[in-house]
């Protein structure tokens, strides 16, 4: 139902002509909204939070971190053992060669040793794995009980929130905002519990050969490490000016794209052009600053660490001839020399991007916390049975926003079976007449009760079950004909889509179509004309066959035999049913049984076309305009 809803929710939202309804979807080509900020307000909160989230599946994560640490253990404790081996094969070496015999290596004479050292890596690589598939899995589960949360979310959000956001902003929550928190916990937080340890492990582990050594390596660390903050400090700006410009790049394609008709209608094609140029050259010039940001750091980096390495081979080197080092200890030195550099590089970098991936966390739990619609009552009353179709609004209070009031005190009754038509100006308030009557909102005052029970008392799905709904703006879905006809009755046989298509004076158009029912139309099924489409949501709405009908006229987008269909349709439609008719034209509503004139959100007349001629009122005089 929930997505019935966004369908029937979204097809009643303004997109005056289509191209705006497209623009609005246009989303940075990442789907990051722009200005989405890489810095997280709270990290600690956010942090505590995801570690809530992860509630049951947490044992993985410390399952990980142990396994992690082991690694780490495992890796260090290799170098310092590979001392103890190599000066033990080199003791053995020059014995064998003092007693004149070439050198062999057996289980006894070193053998044992060279095997447990490699044991120690396959073990450290153990542990790593291990690590590697559980953070996995662990991060996957977070973000599939994430995205779970987020798409009963958007179900539960009320349209005002739609209003308020661009679909693109919403979009990326779901996908790569939460894409972002999963890669960083599989890769960013183990990562920095293996800088760390690993860094702190390695320098002691030196420290115990030669503190001199050690400071001397320190020094270089502190350097690198602040050219590397630095540096990534720098990329994070540029990075995130480059997701602006391909965003900014990308509402311009779509916007190109989707307009491309009024464009050239306009002969606006060359500055169109010249737009898009504009965003590429922005796009492509902050693109090549963070790319020489980016690639500059590993040169610098590269060389302060041999410079280090150079000046530590030296002082070791001396060391060694003087006799204050064995040869073990200076291969080991060197093995924790490379060790520690690794982290220094990787730290700040990964410290910048477990701070994007918090920001993105924080963004998804923003939209958690947005105010939901109110809850459908405990006990919730049904709507009667069989429904009758009488729909009254009884006093009637509304506006988008509290500040600006657009309904004031809108009441008129609807008996069972009538025909009501809703004129008015564009913005006269005919769509938020129909938004409060299947709840997209809630009345801010008055009631709205459909056979004598409140709206508000009703389940919203029960409500809206009374409903069909058919739109300008058709919403068709990529399907077949026959699945997108059957949307609001899944189960139909192919027997009553038939005889709905029938109905709606679309089964001949449908023949005509070399697979028939079974044609495939694509999400803007732009393979069909705009009449059909129209037809063909008659039809659906048909098959329901709901109690309440609410039509939106055709307006002059159709051709006359189309639009002459059309309007055979929607009268077979109304046959038996309570409908509303949001009427653009006055000739088709002279027979409706209730006609409501509306002006800036309220009902200024209502009455019988006679009876409102005779009044010589807002409608005479609107009627007097069309045909006079
Ligand atoms: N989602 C919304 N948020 C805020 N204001 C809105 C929203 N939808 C409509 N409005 C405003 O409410 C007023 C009534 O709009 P409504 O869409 O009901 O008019 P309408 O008679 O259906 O117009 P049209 O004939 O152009 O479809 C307008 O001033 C419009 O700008």
């Amino acid at each position: 139902m929930a997505s019935d809803e966004r369908d029937k929710a979204a097809a009643l939202r303004k997109a005056p002509d289509g191209i705006e309804g497209e623009r609005v979807g246009a989303a940075p080509a990442d789907g990051g909204a722009e200005g989405d900020s890489e810095v997280p307000s709270d990290a600690m909160g956010t942090a505590r939070r995801l570690w809530e989230s992860a509630r049951g599946i947490r044992w993985r994560l410390v399952v990980s971190a142990i396994a992690t640490v082991l690694y780490v253990a495992f890796s260090l404790a290799a170098p310092a053992y590979s001392a103890y081996v190599v000066d033990l094969v080199w003791r053995n070496v020059q014995e064998s060669f003092a007693q004149g015999r070439d050198y062999v290596v057996t289980m006894e004479n070193g053998g044992r040793q060279i095997l447990t050292f490699f044991s120690l890596w396959t073990v450290s690589w153990a542990f790593y794995s291990v690590q590697s598939f559980v953070m996995s899995s662990f991060a996957e589960r977070l973000n599939l009980r994430l995205r779970g949360l987020i798409s009963a979310k958007l179900g539960r959000l009320p349209l005002s929130y739609y209003d308020r956001h661009q679909p693109g902003d919403t979009i990326s929550r779901a996908t790569n905002d939460l894409d972002k928190v999963s890669e960083v916990l599989q890769r960013g937080v183990m990562q920095l519990i293996i800088s760390a340890v690993t860094l702190v492990g390695a320098v002691v582990m030196m420290a115990r050969y030669s503190v001199v050594l050690t400071l001397v390596f320190c020094c270089f660390a502190a350097a690198s490490a602040l050219l590397t903050k630095v540096v990534a400090a720098r990329t994070l700006s540029i990075a995130s000016r480059r997701q602006e410009a391909l965003g900014t790049l990308t509402g311009k394609v779509e916007e190109a794209y989707s307009g491309r008709a009024v464009i050239k209608a306009f002969g606006r094609e060359g500055d169109s052009l010249d737009d898009i140029r504009a965003c590429s050259e922005d796009l492509a010039r902050t693109s090549a600053q963070a790319d020489f940001v980016t690639n500059a750091i590993s040169p610098a980096i590269r060389f302060l660490t041999r410079l280090c390495q150079v000046v530590v081979g030296l002082m070791a080197g001396s060391m060694l001839i003087a006799g204050r080092l064995s040869v073990g200890v200076f291969q080991a030195f060197f093995q924790y020399v490379t060790q520690a550099t690794e982290p220094l590089t990787q730290l700040s970098l990964t410290v910048n991007m477990l701070q994007g991936a918090l920001a993105a966390a924080e963004r998804v739990f923003a939209l958690l916390d947005e105010d939901e619609v109110e809850p459908d009552p405990a006990e919730p009353e049904l709507p009667a049975s069989p429904v009758r179709g009488r729909v009254a609004f009884e006093h009637v209070r509304f506006g988008y926003s509290p500040d600006r009031p657009l309904m004031r005190d809108v009441s008129f009754v609807a008996e069972p079976g009538q025909k009501v038509a809703i004129v008015g100006a564009t913005g006269a308030g005919k769509t938020t007449l129909v938004n409060l009557l299947m709840r997209f909102y809630e009345v801010d005052g008055g009631r709205i009760t459909i056979d004598g029970v409140d709206t508000r008392r009703m389940a919203r799905s029960d409500l809206r079950a009374q409903f069909g709904m058919v739109l300008q703006d058709s919403w068709l879905f990529e399907g077949t004909i026959e699945q997108n006809i059957a949307y609001g009755r899944p189960g139909a046989t192919h027997d009553e889509v038939v005889a709905a298509a029938k109905a709606a004076h679309v089964d001949f158009f449908v023949h005509t179509l070399p697979k028939g029912y079974q044609t495939m139309l694509s999400n803007e099924a732009e393979e069909i004309s705009q009449g059909q489409r129209q037809l063909l949501t008659i039809a659906r709405a048909m098959l329901v066959d709901p109690a309440i009908l609410i039509l939106d006229e055709a307006t002059s987008s159709v051709d006359t035999r189309t639009e002459q269909a059309i309007v055979h349709a929607m009268e077979t439609a109304m046959e038996g049913r309570t409908s509303f008719v949001i009427a653009h034209r006055l000739s088709t509503i002279v027979d409706a049984d209730l006609i409501l004139v509306m002006d800036h959100g309220t009902i200024v007349e209502q009455g019988s076309h006679a009876q409102l001629l005779a009044a010589g009122g807002a409608y005479a005089e609107l009627y007097q305009s069309q045909f006079a």
